[in-house]
């Protein structure tokens, strides 16, 4: 009993450098029990150097004067509009209802380069084709991953999830962020203190997460067993050189799923209570992509059952009606969540 119970919240690691159906299944089955699964990082996709690199890049980035960060504060013109640049310590707060105060944190959101790259504060600026090519090979990860869950579900058209993440055909809401969460010593005064991120689901289609080893903090909500379970960095350090690549599924893919995907909620906590860093690229769809469910045989088997409480619980977070059957698209889901976020 209790090793199966180990088993169903372990998050599976799947190789999808050589992709099939097999594979293609493997990734479903990740999305629709965890919302969350780790690709083995085969070293060319997203080569562990930059990865590296960038971690160095948002270290020299943060740790520059809050004056000089706030140049580029977040919505500001300066730093390309809305939901780009600087968000300064507690300036946000992601699980608003949970929380007094807002998440001990820093944060740099960068968007997508086309039709070309926001404007970057300095160490950032010195930087930007390593900060492109990282963009761009995050994106790339997440095209592979969209078509596996198309080939998996067996849409009509396999690429459908992926055909609408092509950015070069428009605006999107998707963001690269780079976060700082500083020690437990520096951060918060009072209450909240062993938050550093509130619970909360993404708000795009796929999240990937990038932390660095020693520095965890990061727990999932098991809705099946009803507790937060820890994401290790690397949960074979043994057998995997480089952490495998975390991805969450966001709150989109469960929409289109009818809630067969799960958006899961996850936060990060204060354990061990050093300062910590960690990057996410939160892939989003074009703007007008119309978040309806999609035609799937699998989903029509599944009845429409499976995931039925999440939607609703998701409905809930963006002030639809239950029964509503409103259809958003990704920009009018994003603006809302945004404006909770922000109170923009
Ligand atoms: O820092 C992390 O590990 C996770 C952050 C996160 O979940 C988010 O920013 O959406
Ligand atoms: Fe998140």
């Amino acid at each position: 009993m209790a090793h199966s119970e180990v088993e169903n919240t372990a998050i599976p690691v799947i190789d999808i450098s050589k992709p099939s159906d097999e594979v293609a299944r493997q990734v479903l089955e990740a999305a629709s029990t965890h919302g969350f699964l780790f690709i083995q990082n085969d070293g060319v996709t997203i080569p562990p150097k930059d990865i590296n690199d960038m971690f160095k890049l948002s270290e020299k980035f943060f740790s520059s004067s809050d004056e000089q960060k706030a140049a580029y504060a977040i919505h500001s013109d300066k730093a390309g509009g809305t939901n780009r640049g600087w968000v300064k310590m507690a300036g946000e707060s992601l699980d608003p209802e949970g929380q007094k105060q807002g998440d001990p944190k820093e944060a740099f959101n960068i968007g997508p380069p086309q039709p070309h790259l926001q404007p970057l504060p300095s160490p950032l600026s010195t930087s930007s084709s390593l900060i492109l090519r990282f963009q761009n090979s995050c994106h790339a990860l997440c095209t592979s991953i969209l078509s596996l869950l198309g080939t998996a579900l067996e849409t009509p058209d396999p690429s459908y999830f992926a055909s609408r993440h092509d950015q070069t055909l428009g605006p999107s809401g998707t963001i690269f962020r780079m976060l700082y969460y500083p020690s437990a010593s520096t951060a918060t005064k009072e209450d909240d203190r062993s938050i550093r991120a509130g619970a909360h689901s993404d708000y795009g289609s796929l999240t990937l997460l990038f932390r660095v080893p020693g520095q965890p903090g990061l727990e999932l909500f098991s809705p099946k067993n009803q507790t937060w379970v820890p994401v290790p960095v690397n949960p074979s350090p043994s057998t995997l050189s480089h952490p495998p690549i975390l991805v969450n599924i966001g709150d989109l893919l469960s929409f289109w799923t009818g809630g067969m995907l799960k958006s899961t909620v996850h936060r990060v906590t204060f354990s061990g209570g050093g300062e910590r860093y960690s990057m996410a690229y939160f892939c989003h769809p074009l703007d007008d992509a119309k978040l309806e469910r999609v035609e799937s045989r699998v989903l029509a088997q599944a009845d429409g059952k499976m995931g039925r409480e999440e939607l609703r619980s998701q409905r809930k977070r963006l002030g639809l009606k239950e029964d509503d059957e409103e259809v958003l698209t990704a920009k009018e889901h994003l603006d809302r969540r945004l404006r909770v976020t922000y109170g923009l």
